[in-house]
């Protein structure tokens, strides 16, 4: 299978980054974006100032506006915000090419993982994702990086896993879809949650307690979505979990250390030009939580954090006075 024509749908930090990761590993990449300041920056300086400021890229990656730019690619890279995922690939002429998609969220209107929405909309594609703790401005710089690459046909998993594998982005197969996408959409909620103790000086032992905890929340509703509990082991799940969980580099994680400072969530949302993903993941985790029965606390807070239903404190109050339990329970 020839795979050496990549488009990358999406201009955002990610987006970016994987084009720099196909073109340092010899591919033909197009890169579409929405801004026509990032297509110009790309073409003219090789930067994306925007969203991925300070770092290099290869010449040799071409930046479009033009969907019909991308109609000879052999694999489509799908690199959007979660929530924009069906409206862009609906502007699209739908390939009949692989989709790899690199979003994490949850559809909040539908409620459909994002393999599902990209099946929706381009019904003719096999769909793989790829997934895992990464964030975007160290895979830019070729730093050791390692992720979960899920598709259900085993050929086109390991046709995709050979071209865009590089010594510094190893890539590990699995054929568990609805895995690789549970974690990387549910660790974005927690990961807000761990900015909150971060931000409220809560300390390190309940960051630990969180991601802990966390873990358990996203194995109950893995179990309930098809997910496999050694993928959520993995890197996209606990691997990336950890990631996010630890680090102010997290857009997330930054988003819960200042509600945890006492900001209010929604003056934070406004006129945000990057993606907090957990922000939209929240709200849509706690519906289907209710209508699967499944017991998630922490999503539960964090959702009514971002809402301005509770405070922080009123929010501990309720998370640390839970009846005692078994851990496995
Ligand atoms: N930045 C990172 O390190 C990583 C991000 N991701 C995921 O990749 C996805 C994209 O995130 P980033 O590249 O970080 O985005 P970003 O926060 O760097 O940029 C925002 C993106 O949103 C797009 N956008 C804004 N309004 C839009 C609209 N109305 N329609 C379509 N697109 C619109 C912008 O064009 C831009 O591409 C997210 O799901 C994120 O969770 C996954 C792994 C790592
Ligand atoms: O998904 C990511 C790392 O794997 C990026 O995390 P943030 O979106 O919180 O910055």
């Amino acid at each position: 299978m020839s795979i050496d024509k990549i488009a990358v749908v999406g201009g955002g930090a990610w987006g970016t980054a994987l084009a720099q990761v196909a073109a340092a590993g010899g591919k033909d990449v197009t890169l579409w974006a929405l801004e026509d300041d990032v297509v110009s920056a790309i073409n003219k300086i090789h930067e994306n100032p925007i969203y991925l400021k300070g770092c290099k890229l290869s010449e040799s990656i071409r930046a479009t506006s033009n969907f019909s730019e991308l109609s000879d690619a052999d694999a489509w890279i799908v690199v959007t915000p979660a929530q924009h995922m069906r409206a862009v690939l609906g502007r699209a002429p739908c390939p009949n090419m692989p989709l790899v998609l690199c979003s994490k969220g949850i559809e909040e209107q539908s409620g459909q993982l994002l393999h599902n929405v990209a099946a929706d909309v381009c019904s003719s594609s096999p769909i793989a994702v790829l997934s895992g703790p990464t964030f975007a401005h160290e895979v830019a710089k070729g730093l050791p990086t390692a992720v979960t690459l899920a598709c259900e046909d085993d050929d086109l998993c390991n046709a995709l896993r050979d071209r865009l594998s590089m010594p510094s982005f190893r890539i590990y197969t699995s054929d568990d879809v609805a895995g690789a996408e549970v974690g990387g959409a549910i660790k974005n909620v927690l990961a807000i949650a761990c900015g909150i103790v971060a931000g409220k000086e809560l300390g390190e032992n309940a960051r630990s307690a969180l991601i802990a905890r966390g873990f358990a929340e996203m194995k109950r509703f893995g179990a309930a979505f098809g997910a496999r509990e050694e993928t959520l082991a993995g890197l996209s799940g606990l691997g990336d979990l950890v990631l996010t969980c630890s680090s102010t580099a997290s857009r997330n994680f930054s988003l819960g250390k200042a509600i945890g400072e006492g900001k209010a969530a929604a003056d934070l949302m406004k006129d945000r030009t990057t993606v907090a993903e957990g922000a939209h993941t929240a709200p849509v985790l706690r519906r289907l939580s209710r209508e699967k029965d499944i017991d998630m606390p922490i999503v539960a807070a964090v959702d009514d954090l971002l809402a301005g239903r509770c405070d922080v404190d009123a929010v501990l109050e309720r998370l640390l006075s839970r009846p005692p339990r078994p851990e496995t329970a």
